[in-house]
């Protein structure tokens, strides 16, 4: 009992370093853990954490960052814009594997995967998807077809005898101050002048996903991952439960930061069918020249297409609910990300 309740509150966050890991320790910061960091860059400075820099590609360099730690959060990837395959593969597949037997070969007990809601999306309508949904037969890009390989690893690790129990949580659309994905590419394509025409008719409901209640998720399914648990080798959605039309969050954020927000709806499938045929032609000229478009037909369709996905699972399994509402999470984050303000 007392190495259990020693490590009881020790955790590492690999990936800590990121937009949602930061808010992850800062949480468990909040709730008395003791945390240390593993991440292949160390992008701030907290002196109640231990950080460890690496590679997760590498297992020889997990394993000081996770000795004698009861609980694992993973939730390091490469950025979803990033059109390298090879390390795509490498950090969410492989990686991840390094992860799962690092962690056995250490004692951990318990491993919080951060998957993605967009595994089961194919880039169809979903409207209050469960998590009953089957994976993505062809996921939309290549981000996503490693996110499903990796939550099929680390939820069929889930292993009572071994003393050894996972979890994966599939956010959607995590937006907040720090993000570095979803308010930076919006900024700089009302800048380039791309946003005064939406796609589709605006209709399109949508979940967007204020980060604190990303990682509140997090800490309670690490907290509900125990022996004869129902949570252990589950998959749940954590959402805000608020679906909103796709263009009316846009419009939030850009008028809040003082861009135009787009007015008139373009043709849903023919600016798909735009975009698919740019990125086979940027894929032919990619030898001469590397091109990376805005809207790749992934970005399209999550504009316009319905993908908004049901927590009840997290709700009745895991006590799950949101702690900030998104209006506020939207003002929350104009806020910080005033230097971003339109100024002319
Ligand atoms: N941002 C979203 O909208 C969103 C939505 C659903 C799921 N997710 C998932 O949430 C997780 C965090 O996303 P984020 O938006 O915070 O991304 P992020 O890019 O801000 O953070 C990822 C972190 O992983 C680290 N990392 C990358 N490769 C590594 C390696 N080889 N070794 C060690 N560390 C490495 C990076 O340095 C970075 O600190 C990811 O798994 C992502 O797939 C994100
Ligand atoms: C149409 C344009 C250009 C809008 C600008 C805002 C653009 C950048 C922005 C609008 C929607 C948003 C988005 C993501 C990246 C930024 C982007 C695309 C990703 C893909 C990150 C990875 C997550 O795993 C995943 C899949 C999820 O949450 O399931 C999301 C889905 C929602």
């Amino acid at each position: 009992m007392a190495t259990r309740s020693r490590k009881g509150k020790k955790c590492t966050v690999i990936g800590g370093c990121g937009f949602l890991g930061r808010y992850i320790v800062e949480r468990l910061l909040e709730e008395g853990y003791t945390v240390s960091v593993f991440d292949i860059a160390k992008t701030f400075e907290d002196d109640r954490v231990k950080f460890f820099v690496g590679d997760l590609c590498q297992e020889k360099d997990l394993a000081p960052a996770i000795s004698d730690v009861q609980t694992v959060f993973h939730c390091a990837s490469p950025p979803p814009s990033s059109d390298d395959r090879d390390l795509f593969y490498r950090v969410n597949f492989v990686g991840t594997k390094n992860i799962i037997s690092a962690c056995k070969k250490a004692g951990v007990q318990k491993l919080v995967l951060t998957s993605s809601a967009s595994v089961v999306y194919e880039g169809t309508d979903i409207k209050n998807g469960t998590e009953d949904l089957p994976y993505a037969k062809k996921p939309m890009d290549y981000y996503t077809e490693t996110k499903v390989l990796q939550e099929k690893e680390v939820l069929a690790a889930n292993s009572p005898e071994e003393n050894f129990f996972t979890v994966a949580i599939r956010p959607h659309g995590i937006f907040g101050p720090r993000d570095r994905q979803l308010v930076p590419i919006l900024v700089d394509t009302a800048r380039a002048g791309k946003t005064k025409f939406m796609i589709g008719n605006g209709e399109n409901l949508v979940d967007f996903t204020y980060v604190v209640n990303v990682a509140h998720g997090h800490l309670l399914a690490a907290e509900h991952l125990h022996k004869d648990s129902p949570v252990c080798g589950k998959a749940f959605h954590i959402t805000n439960d608020e679906p909103i039309p796709f263009w009316t969050f846009m419009s939030r954020i850009l008028e809040g930061l003082n861009y135009p927000s787009p007015k008139m709806g373009l043709p849903y499938l023919l600016i798909y069918y735009l975009a698919a045929f740019l990125q086979l032609l940027c894929l032919l000229l990619k030898p001469i020249k590397e091109i990376k478009p805005t809207f790749t037909p992934m970005r399209v369709a999550l504009a316009g297409t319905y993908h908004y996905y049901s927590c009840q699972r997290a709700k009745q399994l895991m006590g799950y609910k949101p702690v900030v509402p998104l209006d506020e999470g939207i003002k929350l984050t104009v806020k910080g990300y005033a230097h971003l303000q339109n100024n002319n």
